[in-house]
Order: structure tokens, then sequence, then C-alpha cells
């Protein structure tokens, strides 16, 4: 249906998804000088310690690992938020060599990788899907990854991606030190789009070896009863049209 390929990729998906060329469309390039400070944000309160990873699975589009969201056990609250959003599941977007992969790009910089945390709020909404089309529905806690020394966790992920069932992943040790961020209103940057997501993009990088990255790629596209093999690689959505946004921070 929809891929990251020439004939079915991010140019094309207007037109099965025209919201696609929405006012809140993401990802967006980032422009730190451009941001607007706003003191009434708050910082950002992540409560990962009670949560229940489920599975780890190969989507067709990254590799995800979902979560336990049937009560609030893992949360993240305060920042520009009203209410706590419970985490659901997080994924990775990368690209083909170091320079290229993230999402959000920061002056026109991308990074070799960005990892999502999706999250939705369980106050105002029943389910997820529910969720998923409100404007104020989900929020998502975006985290750059730059080439350098092995990540000390994400080995964790990288050495059962090719297994399907593990317990017991803390996302909180995929976090950088310092939680401060940009956040504007946004979408979510694969199909079906929905202009539903605000964003929390962290200011700080995590570290990842080319090798943990490496092991991203060796992932497939396609699945096995599939005749050709499409290394994943490059699963990211450039970035989009402000259209009058506010970045704060
Ligand atoms: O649950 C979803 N997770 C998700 C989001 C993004 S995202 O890049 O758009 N994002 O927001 O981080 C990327 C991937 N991924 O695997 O690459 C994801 O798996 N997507 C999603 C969905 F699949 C639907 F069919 C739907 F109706 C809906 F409301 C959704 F929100
Ligand atoms: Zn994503």
């Amino acid at each position: 249906r929809w891929g990251y390929g020439k004939e079915d990729g991010p140019s094309v998906w207007y037109k099965n998804y025209p919201v696609a060329e929405g006012s809140r469309q993401s990802p967006i390039d980032i422009v730190p000088n451009e941001a607007s400070r706003d003191r009434s944000l708050d910082p950002i309160i992540i409560n990962y310690d009670q949560c229940t990873s489920i599975n780890i699975s190969n989507n067709g589009h990254s590799v995800v690992v979902e979560f336990n969201d049937s009560d609030d056990r893992s949360v993240i609250k305060g920042g520009p938020l009203d209410n706590p959003y419970r985490l659901k599941q997080f994924h990775f977007h990368w690209g083909g060599k170091g320079c290229e992969g993230s999402e959000h790009t920061v002056s026109g910089t991308g990074f070799a990788s960005e990892l999502h945390l999706v999250h939705w709020n369980a106050v105002k909404y029943k389910t997820f899907g529910e969720a998923s089309t409100a404007p104020d529905g989900l929020a998502v806690l975006g985290i750059f990854l730059e080439t350098g020394d092995d990540h000390r966790w994400l080995h964790m992920i990288t050495d059962v991606l090719y297994m399907v069932k593990y317990k017991g992943f803390n996302p909180k040790c995929l976090l950088p030190s310092r939680l401060h961020y940009w956040t504007y209103l946004g979408s979510l940057t694969t199909p079906p789009l929905h202009e539903s997501v605000i964003w929390i993009v962290l200011k700080e990088p995590i570290e990842v070896s080319e090798k943990q990255l490496g092991m991203f790629r060796m992932l497939l596209f396609t699945g096995e009863e599939d005749d050709q093999r499409l290394r994943m690689e490059n699963n990211f959505r450039p970035p989009q049209p402000l259209k009058g946004r506010i970045v704060r921070e």
C-alpha cells in the first residue's frame, strides 16, 4: 500500500492520504533561533518505571516495540501536555548511511536515526484509535540518534531484532541526560498522517555505534515469502511546510 520507494513513497502519499498536504504535517525542519521561548512550558515528566514491553516486531515500515497500555503504568506528562499520555509503542526511522535518517532536521541537518515514543491521551479518549484522530490525541517523543560509541542499552533491541518476544525493556534507558525540548503541533509521519500529534523533540541526541545502526539495516521491508529482498532503510519522511506554526522551547 504505502512505503518509502519511488512508486509508493512520501512524494505520492497524498494520493491516498490527502491530509499529507494539511496544515500541521510532520516532520519539520527545526530552526533553533526561530523557536520562541515560552516561560509557561514546564519540564516534561517521564514515568516509565513500571512499563511492560509485550513484543517487538517488524511491521514492514519499522521495528516496533509495543507496550501494555491498559493502565497508566508508563506515562509522559508536563511540558506542553494537559494530561498524562500513555506509552503505546516505540519505533525508529533511519537512513542507509550516517548523515541522513532522522525525520526532523535541525537547521537543515539530519541525524543518522530518530526514535519515536508514541503516547496517547487515555484521560480524554477511550482507545488509541479514537485518540489517533483527535488534535490532542497523541504525544510523540522524538529522540535523535547520532553515531559514535556503542549505546549501553540499545544492544537489547539490536541483539533481539531477529527475535519476536522478549521482556523487561525500560525505554527510559534510551533517553539522553537532559530533557530540554522543542514542541510543536504536528502529525503522524507515516500514513494515515493524522494531524493529531503534540510533538516533543529532545534537543540532546543519544549516541549509538555504526555497528548498532547497521543492525537496523539488516531488517527487510519485505516478507520472507516475497521474491525480492528489500533492505529496510531510508524509512523517513522529509520535512514538511511549517505553514505558520510556532515551534516553542
Ligand atoms: O500506531 C501507529 N504507530 C506508528 C506511528 C508512526 S509515525 O512515524 O507516524 N509517528 O508518529 O512516529 C510510525 C510507525 N512505524 O512503525 O513506522 C508506527 O507504527 N501508527 C498508526 C497506524 F499505523 C494506523 F493505522 C493508525 F490508524 C494510526 F492512528 C496510527 F497512529
Ligand atoms: Zn515515527
